[in-house]
């Protein structure tokens, strides 16, 4: 990994996400939080992965808890803004509106708009509710539970659109895009709608960044000039038009680099490192008072950003993974005592898997990272395969990539970003489903798939589409509106700013009590495999 994780380290990461460290609610720092947990030893329940608790513990004895947890919520939530580091700076009213009669390209001649018919704004006091659904009880089918009798108390997080006041002028504005970490159906979209956006906002000058964080350090690689025109029809293929890297300068030298080129807005489009990377970016800038907007895109097939209900390109790559799935359907029962296996991405979440496994409805076995399971053994997967063979004459297994490491040699090597290189779980399934038909004398024709870059590479399906062109938009919006150091997602279908580090803090995972792993299993009808 580049020196950037170094500095996260250093400045902090997690707590502080905004320019100006104030907190607001002074009972919260004098609060002492003591654990408790019910008798039924419901308290594993309240540290559920998706819940929005943090690690502190909170004294649920306190009449008031509710009202401290959400104040609390409220200010960790709070959208950092460039007015924490310049409170005098300006807004103006926007230039974007719904009613435009010359193209923003051609400036402003004479004056800004600012009739009352530009609308399509909405108020910044509007907010989105994250959880939903009402608990009765801690035992609730996936309940995320804050207390022990899951009380349900409301969380309200900020609704992403146009404002009426904004704090960049468009003429003043360089905005750059760079794509990091690996590729992702919808990248293109989410580029080509930024810059279609900030045109209609009147800026002229954007750029790309060749090759992710890399293109800011490695003088061979020139920014890219990008316009309307240029990205216009960039979307009718996958990668990323700008190229994608792992690794690459750490944060100093990359808001130097921001400060040579005069980028006063920066859109990045990654995953959970990258997102840590742009946060750095964001830290950086306000400590040396720089009036920079850096705002994120979630972008990771694997869908494991936290708090939101799925990241671009996450649908399309279920979609692709179903051709693979239903090849390998295929070839098992085509075959004598066939078994298809097929490997699917999800680093450390199973998302692609299981839901490759419920839209396709052919799979038997879906293995993910978040539940162990044995391959040997009267419970082993091996041992069920045989029984799927004896009864029904074939099967189809999906693995996601992540899945099972405890069963792989441990190699330490790590890639350019420091994520750790897995031991790779599909071909070690298909040497020992082999080893073991072998073994027991029974005919098996065992057929391997792996179609993870395949599915990687392909351009976004209808969905994923509309799906890039809302968060591009609301990517735009969120800048001129002053913020920085945020990334935008849907919540319960509507979209919100979430402040960097709330949905990063690690990898979201398939929750092995969610309704949606129960009704994999019931899907599949595989049994436990421990
Ligand atoms: N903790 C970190 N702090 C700062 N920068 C980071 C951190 N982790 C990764 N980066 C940088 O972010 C970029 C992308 O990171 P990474 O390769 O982990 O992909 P990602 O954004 O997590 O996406 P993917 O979902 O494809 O893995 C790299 O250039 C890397 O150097
Ligand atoms: O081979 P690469 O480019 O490092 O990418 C592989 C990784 O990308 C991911 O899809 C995340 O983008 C992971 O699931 C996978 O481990
Ligand atoms: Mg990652």
């Amino acid at each position: 990994m580049g020196s950037i994780s170094h500095v996260i380290t250093l400045h902090g990461l997690i707590p502080s996400t905004r320019c100006s460290y104030s907190h607001s609610n002074p009972r919260l720092q004098t609060l002492k939080f003591t654990r408790v947990a019910n008798k039924d030893g419901i308290f594993a329940q309240l540290k559920s992965q998706n819940s929005t608790q943090k690690s502190q513990d909170i004294d649920f004895s306190d009449p008031d808890w509710k009202t401290i947890y959400k104040e609390d919520f409220e200010s960790r939530f709070r959208l950092p803004h460039v007015t924490d580091i310049f409170p005098d700076a300006a807004p103006m009213h926007s230039t974007f509106g719904l009613k435009m009669r010359t193209p923003r390209t051609r400036g402003f001649p004479g004056n800004y708009p600012s009739c009352k018919e530009w609308h399509g704004y909405i108020n910044d006091n509007d907010r989105v509710l994250l959880k939903t659904i009402f608990y009765s009880s801690p035992t609730s089918a996936g309940a995320e539970c804050i207390d022990p009798s899951c009380i349900w108390v409301e969380q309200w997080v900020h609704r992403a659109g146009p404002r009426e006041k904004i704090y960049f002028k468009p003429e003043e504005v360089k905005a750059a895009i760079v794509t990091c970490g690996g590729l992702c159906p919808g990248l293109n979209d989410v580029i080509r709608q930024i810059v279609i956006t900030l045109e209609i906002y009147g800026v002229t000058n954007i750029v790309g960044i060749p090759f992710g964080y890399r293109g800011f350090s490695d003088k061979e690689l020139t920014e890219v000039p990008l316009s309307r025109k240029v990205v216009q029809n960039i979307h009718l293929s996958g990668g990323s038009l700008l190229g994608v890297s792992r690794g690459g300068p750490g944060v100093n030298e990359i808001v130097d680099s921001l400060e040579e080129r005069g980028v006063n807005m920066l859109f990045v489009l990654g995953g959970n490192g990258t997102h840590a990377g742009a946060n750095a970016i964001h830290n950086e800038c306000c400590k040396r008072r720089l009036k920079v907007s850096v705002i994120g895109v979630p972008k990771t097939i694997d869908n494991d950003i936290l708090l939101m209900d799925k990241t671009f390109g996450f649908d399309t790559a279920v979609e692709e993974a179903q051709r693979a799935i239903n090849s390998a359907y295929i070839e098992a029962h085509s075959a004598y005592h066939g078994i298809g296996i097929v490997k699917l991405m999800g680093r450390s979440s199973g998302f692609i898997a299981m839901h490759a496994a419920l839209a396709s409805g052919q799979i038997d076995i879906c293995l993910i990272p978040e539940i162990p399971f044995n391959l040997h053994g009267p419970n082993g997967v091996l041992s069920h395969l045989k029984y799927l063979i004896e009864t029904t004459g074939s099967a189809v297994v999906c693995v996601a990539e992540g899945a099972g490491q405890d069963l792989l040699q441990k190699t330490n090597a790590t890639d350019a970003s420091g994520n750790t290189i897995l031991g790779d779980i599909g071909v070690y399934t298909q040497q020992e489903t082999k080893k073991y038909f072998k073994e027991i004398g029974v005919h098996a024709d065992v057929k391997y798939i792996d179609p993870t870059y395949m599915i990687r590479a392909c351009r976004a399906n209808a969905s994923d589409g509309i799906f890039c062109t809302v968060l591009g938009q609301n990517a735009v919006h969120g800048a001129f509106a002053g913020f920085s150091g945020i990334t935008v997602g849907t919540c319960n279908t509507h979209y919100a700013y979430f402040p960097i580090p709330e949905v990063i803090s690690h990898p979201r995972l398939v929750d092995r009590n969610s309704r949606m792993w129960h009704r994999c299993l019931t899907s599949t009808g595989q049994p436990d495999f421990i």
